[in-house]
């Protein structure tokens, strides 16, 4: 049976994935673990295949935003460390407990609650990364003082064992380094601070994909590796970079569902804001807004059909869209392809993201659960995951 009933599916390339953790291991020194940042179910590339892929690469631990994020992938039995590096509300770390998932604290109140939980439920002790704002202004704690005392809390702690100390960078993917070296030597006064007061580090780290790429050697213990494992570049400065050469691992395909020819010229799609010319081939696509195809690359984007580039006419709808191809040119069930290359011609996420104004990181966060994951390794498919898929 046909895993799914819409030929509409996103491929996700495991061979990348593979390649980008081998091209950060060459890149990082020997030293600096790599932490697969997975959060938004893998930046909408299917967060269990691509942890999996991603341990098996070279990987040694895992990031997620939310717990939610890493019940999932104990669930589906990875058992490798996961991080939530986002807020976990004290009365969560119970679950944290029982999978042995690791937080992030920053608040001396927050640890007294969790610990206290935690005792009373009579549960295993959970690992705290202590987030620092160096100037991120996000999560974190912003002086040596609240550090201190996030540190001893957690030190009066029985059921929480300080296991992580981190940071995250603001603009590390910009060409002016101001900023984030700015970050890093309030990250090293910090490191700093704690040692004077003869604490053992845990866990150090503070990278994500654009500083690992411009400051390998401030890997630390691991890096957070994000958008970089799915083969995209933070920004275009980075891209131009080229000091570390990454593969796209994710496609959007489609197949034609109908196609007519003007016999005489008709509008195209609601608010009828494209008219299809006399002999003008009109293609019908399964693919919408509902499934994070953006309406806002309406009369706007292009796709790929038989290595070429086609312009979407009309408004995108929620379940469809309409092309124009060559007059004459297209049969129902033929391959389109939205994000991704075919032949000679690429429609990279950079160039979907520049038209909706907006960066790559939240083009492929968009592909929702409506659209299944096809997982394709040495040119086959490997597996396939459908969130609706008929069991
Ligand atoms: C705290 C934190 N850490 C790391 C990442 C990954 O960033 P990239 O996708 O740019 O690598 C995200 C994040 O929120």
């Amino acid at each position: 049976m046909k895993p799914f009933c819409r030929d509409t599916w996103v491929e996700v390339d495991l061979d990348a994935i593979r390649a980008n953790v081998e091209t950060f291991r060459g890149h990082l020194p020997k030293s600096t673990g790599i932490m697969a940042v997975v959060k938004a179910d893998g930046y909408g590339h299917g967060a269990v295949h691509v942890a999996r892929e991603a341990l098996a690469s070279g990987a040694d631990s895992l990031a997620v935003a939310m717990l939610d994020e890493a019940i999932i992938l104990r669930t589906a039995g990875i058992d490798a460390p996961i991080l939530v590096l986002g807020y976990t509300p004290a009365d969560s770390v119970e679950q944290a407990s029982r999978l042995n998932v690791e937080l992030t604290a920053y608040s001396p109140e927050w640890i007294v609650s969790a610990n206290q939980r935690l005792e009373q439920a009579e549960l295993r002790p959970v690992g705290v990364h202590v987030k620092t704002d160096t100037g991120m202004g996000r999560l974190g704690v912003r002086t040596t003082d609240d550090l201190l005392e996030v540190v001893a809390a957690l030190e009066n702690s029985a059921k929480l064992e300080w296991t992580g100390i981190f940071t995250h960078f603001a603009c590390a993917d910009e060409p002016d380094t101001t900023h984030v070296r700015r970050q890093h030597e309030t990250f090293q006064s910090f490191l700093q601070a704690l040692r004077e007061q003869g604490k053992k580090l845990p866990k150090v780290h503070c990278c994500n994909t654009a500083a690992a790429i411009a400051f390998p050697d401030w890997g630390y213990d691991t890096i957070r590796l994000g958008i970089g494992l799915y083969g995209l570049y933070p920004s275009p400065y980075m891209k131009e970079r080229a000091d570390v050469p990454l593969v796209p691992a994710l496609s959007l395909k489609t197949r034609i569902a109908h196609v007519k020819t003007a016999v005489e010229p008709f509008t195209v799609s609601y608010g009828a804001t494209y008219t299809a010319k006399l002999g003008e081939r009109i293609a019908t696509l399964p693919i919408g807004y509902a499934d994070g195809y953006s309406r806002l690359l309406s009369n706007r984007g292009e796709v790929l059909y038989n290595g070429s580039r086609y312009p979407i006419v009309g408004r995108v709808c929620m379940d469809q869209i309409m092309v124009r191809l060559e007059p004459g040119a297209g049969q129902v069930d033929e391959e389109i392809v939205l994000y991704g290359k075919q032949g000679d011609e690429e429609i990279s996420l950079d160039e979907v993201a520049a038209l909706l104004g907006t960066i790559n990181y939240e083009v492929p966060c968009m592909l929702n659960y409506r659209i299944p994951r096809v997982y394709v390794r040495n040119k086959e498919v490997a597996e396939v995951f459908h969130p609706l898929a008929m069991k």
